[in-house]
């Protein structure tokens, strides 16, 4: 059985349908993504499964438990990211820890969490005098002091610089490792090709699509290139010969070669069986980014 499924999935406010027709399902031990453009439908979806909004339609099971009527069960099995301004601002980060371990039965060792999100030296600063990185990983350390299965985190990169931001990722990996799933909710394609496992695109309230990472980009079958300077004359048919080459164009010394499947392998294996390298090669793939304008007809990046 799948840890988490959502079936059709709606919830208006007022008159503005937010979520029109969501559905997923996350495996245990996955990190699963819900990308999409601001105002898709991503935070609200998430906060349907964290038991936190009632949903107006479809069905949500978690482990089983339906996150409206069970609240409870549900507490004990998933931690949600809390979005640190319900902190307050005198607060200190041990007392932060040690007020919500308060809250469960069995909790996690908060010494050991801070050292895991890197908060140790910081343990008695209050939470006025952290950075923004550094409240993003008090607020995932906070989301994981009950020792859930299930860890909900939304955009937790906005905000970071790229340094802060590759810290955290480690982090969510680290966390994945030690065997807790992962409903990871961002508008950042690169956090969602090197994160998700699986993830879904969602626009306006309904998904688009969910595969893996590569699935996705696969199926909008968009073509790569490979551009190189030969170390000699190269007789392009030997390379139009391969089956996984569409196109080869000539731009001054170098050759940019297009084409669909394993083209950089196809493309290098045939240039060495004559003996020719193929110097300052660049490889370009289409990206998440593409397949989401290829099936929305619009940009996904910030
Ligand atoms: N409490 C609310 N009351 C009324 N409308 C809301 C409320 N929360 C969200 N909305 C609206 O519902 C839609 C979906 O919002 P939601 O926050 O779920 O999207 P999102 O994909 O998470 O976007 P973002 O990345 O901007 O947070 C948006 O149009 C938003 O303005």
């Amino acid at each position: 059985m799948e840890l988490i499924e959502v079936t059709n999935l709606r919830k208006r406010y007022k008159d503005h349908v937010a979520v029109e027709d969501v559905s997923f399902s996350v495996g245990e031990g996955e990190i699963f993504g819900i990308l999409g453009p601001n105002g898709a439908g991503k935070t609200t979806t998430v906060e349907c499964v964290s038991g936190l909004r009632r949903r107006d339609g479809g069905g949500i099971r978690v482990a089983g438990l339906d996150p409206h009527r069970d609240r409870a069960g549900l507490r004990r099995i998933l931690g949600a990211q809390l979005q640190s301004s319900q902190l307050h601002d005198q607060i200190k980060v041990w007392e932060a820890m040690d007020l919500y371990a308060s809250f469960y039965p069995q909790p996690a060792d908060w010494r050991t969490l801070l050292d895991l999100v890197g908060l140790t030296p910081k343990r008695n600063a209050t939470f006025a005098k952290l950075s923004g990185g550094q409240r993003q990983r008090l607020s995932v350390a906070l989301a994981l002091v009950g020792r859930p299965r299930i860890a909900v985190l939304d955009e937790l990169t906005t905000g970071l610089d790229p340094q802060a931001r590759r810290d955290m990722w480690e982090l969510v990996e680290a966390i994945r490792a030690d065997g807790v799933t992962i409903l990871l909710v961002t508008h950042f394609m690169e956090e969602a090709e090197r994160l998700c496992d699986r993830l879904t695109l969602i626009d306006g309230g309904k998904v688009i699509a969910t595969d893996s990472p590569a699935g996705l980009v696969a199926a909008v079958g968009q073509d790569q290139r490979v551009s190189f300077r030969p170390s000699k004359p190269v007789d392009e048919a030997i390379l139009l010969a391969l089956p996984e080459v569409r196109a080869v164009e000539r731009s001054g010394a170098q050759l940019v070669v297009s084409g669909t499947g394993n083209l950089a392998p196809a493309v290098t294996l045939a240039l060495a069986g004559h003996q020719i390298v193929p110097n300052d090669l660049r490889i370009d793939q289409a990206t998440l980014d593409d397949a989401f304008l290829a099936l929305t007809g619009k940009k996904l990046a910030e």
